[in-house]
């Protein structure tokens, strides 16, 4: 079955985009872990399906590499934003959210972040904003869901942080039921650099929500004042955000090119 798709970046988190608004197209878990094979398939981050909404002008499904669907992706909103067009509602299953095209990418406003353990999740009750856990060296995380779940540490740099080693042991950890994206971030001239280990995908070149995340928790503790600009390899994110608020997020997206591939081939 011969499938169109877009091939699509958020600061090099990349994604294939499948609008599949007028044909429906049954997804599984494999399918997208073909999709996104970077060998045997197209090569992407996450897969991200369009399908009809009934509460809002498109619904988006995302799914990581590893084939799991999952609530949220920053980078793809905007992505899906620059897609379509225009100010645009989306339903995803971590809300639904306003996003405005600005012709090199999008702002989106995220929703208001969650700090209750239960809402993270994590396996029981805990202080979010100050984990009493650590891994090797990285400790006293804060824990928020921006949608999805994540756990950010800060740390003097960065750069040294071994994610590639470490984000996979946090990840998989079972104080997270739900798994969990790990951030590793350090502040320097009021802007955040920040390194993530995604759920499901592994180092990215950016993440969204990640940027969300550690932006609200390093506003939270006084490290930074919103607007955060965040620094990640790709590229930069501005997040602005106030307690008790939602979380507005700008920055780039960019169409890369339009593809067909033989769905049935990959599996
Ligand atoms: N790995 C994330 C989904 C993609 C997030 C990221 N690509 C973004 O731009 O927000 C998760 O499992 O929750």
């Amino acid at each position: 079955m011969m499938c169109r798709f877009h091939k699509m970046h958020g600061l090099g988190n990349d994604f294939v985009v499948i609008d599949a608004r007028t044909q429906s197209l049954p997804m599984s878990r494999a399918m997208a872990r073909a999709v996104a094979d970077r060998h045997r398939g197209v090569g992407c981050d996450q897969l991200i399906l369009l399908e009809p909404s009934n509460v809002a002008d498109v619904k988006m499904r995302i799914f990581n590499a590893d084939g799991g669907e999952v609530e949220a992706c920053g980078n793809a909103t905007r992505c899906v934003a620059l897609l379509i067009g225009g100010d645009i509602r989306i339903e995803t299953l971590g809300g639904t959210l306003d996003a405005s095209s600005t012709g090199e990418g999008a702002s989106v406003d995220m929703g208001t972040p969650r700090f209750t353990w239960d809402a993270i999740p994590l396996a029981y009750p805990m202080d979010t904003a100050s984990l009493p856990v650590g891994w090797e060296g990285l400790e006293t995380p804060f824990a928020v869901n921006v949608g999805n779940p994540h756990i950010v540490f800060f740390v003097p740099d960065a750069d040294r942080v071994d994610l590639q080693r470490i984000g996979p042991i946090i990840e998989n950890d079972p104080l997270f039921p739900e798994r969990v994206n790990v951030n590793a971030a350090s502040i320097a001239d009021g802007r955040v650099k920040l390194r993530v280990w995604e759920r499901g995908a592994g180092l990215t070149m950016a993440c969204g929500t990640g940027a969300c995340a550690t932006a609200v928790a390093a506003i939270s503790r006084n490290l930074a004042s919103s607007p955060v600009d965040v620094d990640l390899p790709g590229g930069s994110l501005t997040i602005a955000w106030a307690p008790g608020g939602t979380i507005r997020m700008s920055g780039g997206a960019t169409h890369v090119f339009k593809g067909e591939i033989d769905l049935e081939a990959l599996l």
